[in-house]
């Protein structure tokens, strides 16, 4: 089947964007491209989708109004369609964010490449699958790549792009430079990653977590802690590789590695996953039951949407998009 690229349009001149599953992260997308005045069609098979999306678009667009809307911005602009097909029609860019199943990633990157404009560039919100393995049964491969986010998209700004080994080099090219134009901090991979960076990192942290919940050695509570009081507060505007580097003194990493380096050796980390089992499970429901006390789920959604736009703030990090 002949693959087909380039897009249609340059990423500067997309205006349609088609989410593909409105839950958490296709409503988040939607509320991210809706700010960033783009037209948004959004399709998901759940019977009360539309009404959870919508729900979400409006609890995001205080936050969004507080960041600085693109002229034109407006929650209306949001249509949801009653089909894929109808959804895709006319978009100009694809987000992907059906559940994070392999088969349902294959079979719906397929049904989105037959449904599409050709050339148009389809991104999978995916987690952590690697595009090769999400594109197995998709006729035409090229423009599929993974463009992940974090939660809430509409305030993180990270995506992390990266294709398959189907993928061409310019969608990648092309999605980079559409999510800069719609206001993300990109990092472009030139490799397949399982799990890219980010989360990588995050699972080898998530890890640990559960270790000391499953061993009690650690309630949901410290855990918690022991990042918003401590290393958390660095890493809102420092990695931590230059972090540890300063842990080095004068002597920066060199002295760090020469200083702490033998510890890699110690047994502090267990990094094989701890079975997930119900006790564990329920340790880490009813934790974090505790820690949101009293606070609603639209609670916590908006005490973590004004914190990470005071973090934004507070580092210098708001305003500078290009659309
Ligand atoms: N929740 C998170 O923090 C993050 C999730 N992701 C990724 O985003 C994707 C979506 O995850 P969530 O939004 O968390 O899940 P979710 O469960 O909140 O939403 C998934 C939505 O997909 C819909 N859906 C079911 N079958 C579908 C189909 N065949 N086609 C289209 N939509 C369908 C569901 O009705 C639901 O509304 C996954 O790939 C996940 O790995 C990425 C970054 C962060
Ligand atoms: C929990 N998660 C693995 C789905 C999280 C992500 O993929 C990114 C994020 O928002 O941290």
């Amino acid at each position: 089947m002949p693959e087909t690229l380039p897009a249609p349009c340059a990423p500067e001149d997309a205006r349609r964007v088609a989410c593909i599953g409105a839950g958490v992260i296709g409503g988040g997308w939607a509320a991210h491209f809706l700010a960033r005045g783009y037209d948004v069609t959004a399709w998901d098979p759940a019977p009360d989708a539309e009404e959870k999306l919508r729900r979400l678009v409006a609890a995001a667009w205080p936050a969004l109004e507080q960041i600085g809307l693109a002229e034109g911005a407006a929650p209306n602009r949001l249509t949801v369609a009653g089909t894929l097909a109808e959804a895709v029609a006319d978009a100009d860019f694809v987000q992907e964010s059906a559940p994070e199943k392999l088969e349902l990633k294959r079979s719906l990157l397929a049904e989105l490449t037959a449904a599409t404009r050709p050339g148009v560039v389809i991104a999978s919100s995916t987690s952590g699958y690697p595009m090769t393995d999400m594109q197995t049964a998709a006729g035409d491969a090229a423009r599929l790549v993974v463009g992940h986010p974090f939660n809430p998209p509409y305030l993180i700004p990270l995506v992390e792009v990266v294709g398959g080994e189907r993928t061409d080099r310019a969608a990648v090219t092309w999605a980079s430079r559409f999510y800069e134009v719609a206001g993300k901090s990109v990092l472009t991979m030139d490799r397949e990653l399982p799990g890219f960076i980010a989360n990588r990192l995050q699972e080898a942290l998530w890890r640990e977590a559960l270790h000391m919940v499953a061993n009690g050695e650690a309630s949901v509570a410290d855990i918690d802690a022991s990042i918003t009081e401590g290393p958390g507060l660095r890493w809102a505007f420092m990695g931590p590789c230059l972090t540890f580097a300063l842990a080095g003194g004068e002597g920066g990493m060199a002295h760090m590695l020469d200083h702490f380096g033998p510890s890699l050796k110690s047994p502090w980390t267990r990094l094989e996953a701890p079975e997930l089992d119900r006790a564990l499970r329920d340790a880490m429901v009813e934790g974090c039951a505790e820690a949101a006390g009293d606070r609603s789920y639209a609670d916590l959604v908006a005490a973590r949407d004004q914190g990470v736009i005071d973090v934004l703030r507070a580092t210098g990090r708001l305003g500078g998009t290009t659309r």
